[in-house]
């Protein structure tokens, strides 16, 4: 039988109520050594519940915790949040003030005050801040006090890394720094990372994996090419970018719309679909004497707007349009300054490999 390697992070099915409302509904997660998982969902969908249970300071109705396939945490077994090996960041992380650099590292370390130093030096030597070792957190920068909290939180080289926002509080430039900083030695240490954001820019810079949490349940899980690339649903797809939506009726498994036909397989005929697209997956062409360009497998047919506005964006231009069919509006996202004039008659179609089509929830 082929070997399976051990999870280094394994929560299963777990469940926890507050006041009769399932906060977390049967999530499971694995996260293997030197990986990041990024839980990311909208706010009040439950994603610091689960991480405060699987840092032990909160306890779950069910489900399992194991940390290299030893449970930490069951219906019957409860270990503490100290012996759990599990480290954890904040946005909102306390140096100790009266503390100096290196003893703020070395403050939760055993062993001799020789070997905590040491290790306290590795460390922010690693994050670059072995010169400030002697100096208090109130002399260092945002930024460098958050090196020094992280250098903290791996000291005692825990096997599990639960962060929760821990970057938000940092200006973007250098929070992209940082960012990459704390991956790099998370990883090299093989640390098992689970992070949890609501910016999707986050999760895909940083993960290995994303779980998609809403309303308490993940509602996908994978790579983040595949979880952009192959939303379950509209709301999974919206949550990653701005998108299009077009409504249509199925008949005999197929849709009919401005832009061609769509394959609906499963939905009965009389069935409502939306078919999603993301505005850089439309093309534009201009108008030639009342015809658009001509249909293409890979684009489908064109259909024919108005445009409404154009507004530049710096690297992209949003361009929006209300289509001849029904006064939907769509906007294109394109490259570069594209600033056609309001009123300006184009032709979009849409990227056939790029749309998804969902049935309609009502
Ligand atoms: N101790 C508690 N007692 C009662 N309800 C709680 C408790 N903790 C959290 N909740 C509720 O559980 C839900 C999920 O909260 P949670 O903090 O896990 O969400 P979140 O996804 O982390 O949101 P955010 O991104 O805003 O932090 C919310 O509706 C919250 O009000």
């Amino acid at each position: 039988m082929k070997h399976q390697p051990i999870p280094r992070l394994e929560v299963s099915h777990l469940v926890r109520d507050f006041q009769g409302q399932r906060v977390v509904d049967d999530v499971s997660i694995r996260v293997m050594p030197g990986q990041v998982t990024c839980l990311l969902g909208p706010s009040g969908c439950g994603k610091s519940t689960t991480l405060r249970i699987i840092a032990g300071v909160d306890r779950q109705d069910s489900g399992t915790l194991t940390v290299d396939g030893e449970v930490v945490s069951s219906d019957d077994i409860h270990l503490p949040p100290e012996a759990r090996s599990v480290g954890l960041m904040f946005q909102d992380f306390a140096l100790f003030p009266h503390l100096c650099v290196a003893d703020n590292v070395g403050f939760g370390l055993s062993g001799s005050r020789k070997e905590k130093r040491a290790r306290a030096h590795e460390l922010l030597d690693r994050v670059g801040l072995l010169g400030d070792a002697g100096k208090f957190p109130h002399q260092l920068s945002g930024g460098e006090q958050q090196r020094v909290a992280l250098a903290r939180a791996i000291a005692p080289r825990p096997r599990v890394m639960l962060m929760d926002e821990p970057f938000s509080g940092l200006d973007n430039r250098l929070r992209d720094g940082i960012r990459d900083e704390t991956l790099e030695v998370l990883k090299d240490e093989g640390t098992a990372v689970l992070l949890v954001t609501h910016e999707p820019e986050e999760a895909m810079r940083m993960a290995d994996n994303i779980a998609l949490m809403r309303g308490g349940k993940i509602v996908q899980q994978g790579a983040p090419y595949n979880v952009y690339n192959s939303p379950v649903d509209k709301a999974a797809a919206a949550f990653f970018s701005d998108i299009n939506v077009i409504e249509s009726t199925v008949q005999g498994a197929l849709t009919e719309t401005p832009f061609g036909q769509f394959l609906a397989p499963g939905v009965p005929n009389g069935g409502r679909v939306e078919i999603v697209i993301r505005p850089q997956h439309l093309r534009i062409d201009f108008d030639r004497n009342g015809q658009g360009p001509l249909p293409t497998p890979q684009d489908g047919t064109p259909a024919r707007g108005t445009v409404q506005r154009a507004r530049f964006m710096g690297a992209e231009s949003l361009v929006e349009f209300r289509m001849d069919f029904d006064d939907v509006i769509l906007r294109a996202k394109v490259p570069g300054v594209f600033m056609p004039k309001p009123g300006t008659v184009l032709w979009l179609s849409m990227r056939r490999d790029r749309c998804f089509v969902f049935p309609a929830r009502d």
